[in-house]
């Protein structure tokens, strides 16, 4: 049986060495099957049905894929996904099955030729330029720019928000909680019971990781993406041992000496002396103290998982019998010659309980010459969310791991993100969706962000995104760049770069993956801290953050500016 040196019980896979990710040994299909052409819009076949009829299968056209608001009244948003895109873009095909399917669901009269083009439909024509997974990125930016014949590129539209929605937010979701907890506590995900069906959970398994979470309970995560994989036990495990004759005559050996003891015996032995600094009378025989079937559980799971001892403690009166109950075990185990792990609380007052069990841990860690007890882990669940635990910082709560899962997992403060797929050119002509409301004005054309640098090393951070035209010249290191509001014309800066990074960057064409390109799921993870430290506090702060600026080159602003004028009709007042 694996075990964790941390104490929780744990998969193998955590503590070794990560080798460097061999792409070329996957085969590089959906990790979910249902990620295949049919999973679309019913409308995404009659559009190239009715563009294919039109003569427009060979027009070129370019779709960005962007949002328009960052989630959770933030102002900043972590970018996922972009890895299964791939996936499924390479792989992308027709099989015979799904073009009779499509045959009984089109409208009557579709032309039998039609159905042959989809069959022998193919992405090779397709080319995919994104933003690196794992980025911050912000409103309005071009998150994935899809280049190819149109038919084709629109048939992507509805899988790829799909593939990107909910793994940006449940990402983002994680680094705000990460935020939150603070970078030394430990995050756990137990999503996996509460999630949206099976992929709902794999894919926040997934993501949470990436958001900066450091394990899953989620066995098949742990296996499939290999997360670290977490757990202590559930309360079932206590109520399944109701006395303490379940585990009477159970011996244990020294580790070192091999010496054998009963270790109940010395449990019990340790809870009578245990119990004053408990305020409980302990008499096993009535079980006025410590509850007799949780200890007994305690010891049963002491002696499966020696090293790897983590009681789960409320399930009866956690300050009067579930920290008694632990305390005594883990100075049996002491005794033995292991160390127990922690404790884990899943209800009542989280902050107050964590604190009282810090202060018995380290009442007893005195009184019985057991130094390490006083810092033994204090895990805590149920029902955590990003405010439930910055109300617990301030409340200096003494928890050193949070188990979260509905609300991590679920995103319940806000259960989607909205990103679209938008045409914004057609053979070289550029396109614009027109609205009242100038946040959902489309910019058109092909365009590139390049995101502005000041200041080196521990002092670089992230002064302005600006989108040019891939046309125009990048910005350039200590030359001022003039930067526009894309919509508002007396907003202007002048920014000055220490560097520049262009932030898009070709991942597929010609039918291939540029897998070079591919971070680990290791490298996506240190991706997300690394732009989360360049990130300004006061991007990220919870309460009323400042808004990121996303600017445009005056060159955009101005082809923007004349083609909204050129497509917005004038009325004609009388
Ligand atoms: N000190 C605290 N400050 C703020 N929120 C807390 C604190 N302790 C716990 N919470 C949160 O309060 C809620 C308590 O949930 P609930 O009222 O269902 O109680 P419970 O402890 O689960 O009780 P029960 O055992 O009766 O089900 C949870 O969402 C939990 O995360
Ligand atoms: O509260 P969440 O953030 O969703 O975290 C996951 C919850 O799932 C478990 O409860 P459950 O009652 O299902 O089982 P248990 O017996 O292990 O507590 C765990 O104890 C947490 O309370
Ligand atoms: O391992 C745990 O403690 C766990 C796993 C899933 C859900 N709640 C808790
Ligand atoms: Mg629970």
């Amino acid at each position: 049986m694996p075990q964790a040196t941390d104490g929780m019980v744990d998969g193998e896979v955590d503590g070794l060495e990560r080798p460097k990710k061999d792409w070329s040994k996957e085969d590089f299909r959906p990790t979910n099957s249902l990620t295949q052409p049919l999973l679309t819009d019913l409308y995404q076949l009659t559009m190239a049905y009715a563009y294919w009829k039109s003569g427009k299968k060979d027009a070129h056209a370019v779709f960005d894929l962007f949002f328009r608001k960052n989630p959770f009244d933030g102002e900043y948003t972590i970018f996922a996904g972009l890895e299964e895109v791939l996936r499924y873009i390479s792989s992308f095909h027709f099989s015979e099955d799904d073009i009779r399917y499509i045959k009984s669901v089109m409208p009557p009269g579709c032309e039998d030729e039609f159905f042959h083009y989809l069959q022998d439909l193919t992405t090779k024509d397709i080319s995919v330029y994104a933003i690196a997974e794992g980025s911050v990125v912000f409103p309005r930016e071009p998150l994935v720019r899809i280049e190819g014949p149109l038919p084709v590129a629109q048939l992507l539209e509805t899988t790829l928000l799909t593939l990107i929605n909910f793994p940006s937010l449940v990402a983002t979701n994680a680094a705000r909680i990460r935020r939150a907890a603070g970078e030394k506590k430990e995050l756990l995900e137990f999503g996996l019971r509460r999630a949206q069906g099976p992929d709902g959970a794999v894919s926040a398994s997934k993501y949470v990781y990436i958001g900066g979470f450091d394990g899953t309970s989620n066995a098949l995560a742990g296996k499939l993406f290999n997360i670290p994989a977490k757990g202590t036990h559930a309360h079932s495990f206590v109520a399944a041992f109701t006395s303490l004759d379940e585990v009477k005559n159970m011996t244990m050996k020294h580790k070192e000496s091999g010496k054998e003891v009963d270790f109940l015996e010395l449990c019990l032995r340790y809870r009578s002396e245990m119990s004053p600094l408990f305020r409980v009378v302990d008499d096993a025989e009535s079980g006025s103290g410590g509850n007799n079937g949780e200890l007994a559980a305690f010891a049963a799971y002491a002696m499966a998982f020696p090293n790897g001892f983590l009681a789960l403690v409320d399930t009866f009166d956690t300050l009067r019998s579930g920290l008694l109950n632990f305390c005594a075990v883990a100075k049996a185990l002491h005794d033995l010659g292991y160390a127990a792990v922690g404790v884990r609380i899943d209800s009542g007052d989280l902050a107050y309980l964590s604190k009282e069990a810090r202060l018995l841990f380290k009442k007893v860690a005195h009184r019985f010459s057991f130094p390490a007890l006083a810092t033994a882990k204090i895990v805590a669940s149920n029902d955590l969310k990003e405010e439930t635990i910055y109300s617990l910082n301030e409340q200096e709560h003494q928890i050193d791991c949070f188990g979260v899962g509905t609300h991590l997992v679920t995103c319940q403060k806000q259960p989607a993100l909205g990103c679209v797929y938008k045409l914004v050119e057609i053979d070289g002509q550029p396109r614009m969706k027109i609205s009242q409301d100038a946040a959902k004005l489309t910019i058109p054309g092909r365009k590139v962000i390049y995101r502005i640098i000041k200041g080196e090393d521990e002092y670089a951070e992230y002064l302005i995104d600006v989108i040019q035209t891939v046309d125009e010249p990048p910005p350039e290191a200590g030359k001022r760049h003039l930067c526009r509001h894309p919509f508002e014309e007396a907003k202007r800066t002048y920014a000055l770069p220490t560097s520049v990074e262009c932030l898009h960057d070709l991942y597929f064409q010609n039918g291939k993956v540029f897998f070079e390109k591919l971070p680990s799921l290791e490298e996506l993870r240190n991706n997300v801290q690394r732009n989360l430290r360049l990130l300004r506090n006061d991007h990220k702060r919870r309460l009323n953050p400042t808004p990121y600026k996303v600017s445009v080159s005056p060159p955009l602003y101005e082809y923007l500016h004349t083609l909204w004028l050129a497509s917005a009709p004038i009325g004609d007042l009388y």
